[in-house]
């Protein structure tokens, strides 16, 4: 698998997307790294660790100036090979057990207060409906009908648990739109992955504190045309966004449900958030 993401690293199309839009910003660390004490083993990073890292490119470094760096990675030492593609997430010590060997649906809730109640780590999924939010958990799952989906938007009306592995949540949210349902919900989770968010973001900024999230552009195979914007200029435009509302920049990575783009990546990237909680 590492080879396979480092070659796909180096597609243009990158490294294109991050630079078409990207004013310089500070280097930055993420403020819980000062607390990291322990660093599980990782197959991901276990061999650029043998190896001296290879230098950066000058589009990796200035690329670096967008990357999120999770805990247990120091900034400074990030190469090339520990970015997954199509995303600014960079991959450290805490990445590995990513695989999705079972997963049972638990129950749909109405209401917040009847949702399982223990000290799994949940991901729940948050967005406008249709943009893919129960697609994207059949396409992590690898199953077609795990959660429900429709051409038409707020098919998801409940709060729906499915647990994986028999130890962590992933959540599938009603979409917001003409109901802002959600809204009340973001406060639920350990993690909150949140789905084309562009309008979403400056609501969440000051809200969202201690609620690690990841940004999802779904959809990401349709590419060209359409009435809709492209993938690419949807990043501009968050990435604008994340400048005026954020000091730090959110991890963010493209999917597509049709394709498969995105999927491994996501997982890797879902296990280190999953391992750092179980370890902190
Ligand atoms: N082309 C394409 N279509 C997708 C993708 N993901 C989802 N769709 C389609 O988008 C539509 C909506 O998908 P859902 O997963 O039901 O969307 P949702 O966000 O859960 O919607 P709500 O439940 O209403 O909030 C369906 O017709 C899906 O087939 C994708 O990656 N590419
Ligand atoms: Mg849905």
């Amino acid at each position: 698998m590492l080879l396979h993401l480092r070659s796909r690293l180096l597609n243009p199309s990158f490294f294109s997307v991050l630079n078409a839009s990207s004013r310089p910003t500070p280097p930055f660390s993420l403020s819980f790294r000062a607390s990291i004490s322990q660093k599980p083993n990782s197959h991901y990073t276990s061999a650029s660790k043998s190896s001296r890292p290879a230098p950066l490119s000058e589009a990796a470094q200035f690329v670096r100036t967008v990357l999120f760096v999770p805990p247990g990675v120091d900034p400074d030492e990030v190469t090339d090979d520990m970015v997954l593609p199509g995303s600014n997430i960079v991959i450290g010590p805490y990445a590995g057990d990513a695989k999705i060997k079972e997963v049972d649906f638990v129950k749909s809730s109405n209401r917040p207060k009847d949702c399982p109640k223990d000290d799994r780590p949940e991901f729940a999924m948050l967005g406008r409906s249709n943009v893919g939010k129960s697609s994207l958990i059949n396409f992590l799952v690898r199953k077609k009908d795990v959660a429900l989906t429709s051409k038409k938007p707020g098919k998801t009306q409940l709060i729906n648990h499915f647990l994986v592995n028999k130890s962590w949540y992933i959540v599938d949210l009603p979409g917001y739109g003409p109901s802002k349902q959600a809204f009340n919900l973001i406060q639920l989770s350990s993690f909150t992955v949140l789905l084309m968010p562009l309008n979403l973001l400056e609501w969440i900024g000051p809200h969202s504190l201690k609620i690690p999230m990841t940004f999802f552009f779904t959809k990401c195979d349709k590419m060209k045309g359409g009435k809709g914007r492209r993938p690419d200029q949807n990043i501009q435009d968050f990435q604008e966004l994340i400048r005026e509302n954020y000091r730090q920049h959110p991890p963010w990575i493209m999917t597509s449900s049709v394709t498969g783009l995105g999927r491994d990546e996501l997982l890797l990237h879902m296990s280190q958030l999953r391992n750092y909680w179980d370890n902190e």
